[in-house]
């Protein structure tokens, strides 16, 4: 169903073009506690483990503490007042405990946050360049060329309003466009927080197929998503978050088939039998 369609006449999508030894690694959360202030406790005890090359999805209501998961892996916690108070937070051989965005940037874990976080003003192509400027890669441009030439191959629609104010993108062209400008730093793990968020069925269906692409490429994925049917069918293991504690987690084709799952986040009546 979310198979992927190459743009006719575009390169074959390269790997992820990072240099070797730079491939993904293990993201391991341990025992993760996160206050924001000294009332809101939003992460309790939390473990996950994302491996290398994977796609995990994590789940979870409103207020469950999914994107403070993210922001504690990507360094901005801070940026919203929130600490690590107790746990760790590793990306291969390296810890990301009380990092700052841009050492996570350098590690290779790149966040896109929530609601398509675009510079309005500037250009489609402006703001890849913009993405480029954390870039990890050690060519003389730090891959840019390569990078965009990779994001316009996944988004044919960017590829053709280069020159177009971000602003007067469509929600789903700007989202494309979100996801794009992270690809500009060369993530190893990409975290990805509610990518399908108010977009139509099919503008969806394309973000999906441009998450297993990119996962394709050799880039490892941790998808916040309410849209549970959507992650679920993307990932290799889900983690569902109730409340700041992990509640289920397993094999994403398992939690797909668990009542309580169903109920909760796939909308459907508890079964018979
Ligand atoms: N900057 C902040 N200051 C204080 N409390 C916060 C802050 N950000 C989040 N919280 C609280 O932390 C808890 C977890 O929020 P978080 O945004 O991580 O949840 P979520 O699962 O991503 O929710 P949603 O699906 O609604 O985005 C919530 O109780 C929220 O109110």
């Amino acid at each position: 169903m979310f198979g992927f369609r190459a743009r006719p006449g575009a390169p074959p999508p390269s790997r992820s073009g990072a240099p070797p030894g730079d491939g993904p690694a293990d993201l391991r959360v341990d025992g993760l506690q996160v206050r924001y202030g000294r009332a809101v406790t939003a992460l309790d005890d939390v473990s996950l483990t994302v491996p290398a090359g994977g796609v995990v999805a994590l789940l979870g209501s409103n207020g469950a503490g999914k994107t403070t998961l993210l922001r504690a892996v990507s360094g901005t916690l801070r940026l919203y007042r929130g600490g690590v108070t107790a746990g760790t937070v590793t990306y291969g051989d390296r810890s990301l405990d009380g990092t700052d965005p841009v050492a996570a940037v350098r590690a290779g874990v790149v966040q896109v946050p929530e609601g398509r976080r675009v510079f309005g003003g500037m250009t489609v192509d402006e703001n890849l360049r913009a993405g480029g400027l954390g870039r990890v890669r050690r060519d003389a441009d730090g891959g840019n060329a390569a990078a965009r030439e990779r994001v316009y191959g996944l988004f044919p629609r960017l590829a053709e309003r280069t020159g177009q104010r971000a602003g007067l993108l469509s929600g789903g062209e700007q989202q494309m466009l979100a996801i794009g400008r992270a690809l500009m730093a060369w993530p190893r793990l990409l975290l990805l927080d509610e990518p399908s968020l108010g977009l139509a069925p099919l503008m969806v269906e394309r973000i999906a197929e441009v998450v297993r692409e990119i996962h394709a490429q050799g880039t490892s994925v941790l998808l916040v998503e309410q849209n549970a049917a959507m992650a679920l069918a993307l990932a290799d293991h889900a983690y569902v978050l109730e409340v700041g504690r992990v509640g289920l987690s397993g094999p994403a084709e398992e939690l797909s088939r668990s009542d309580e799952v169903g109920r909760l986040y796939l909308g459907e009546g508890v079964r018979a039998g």
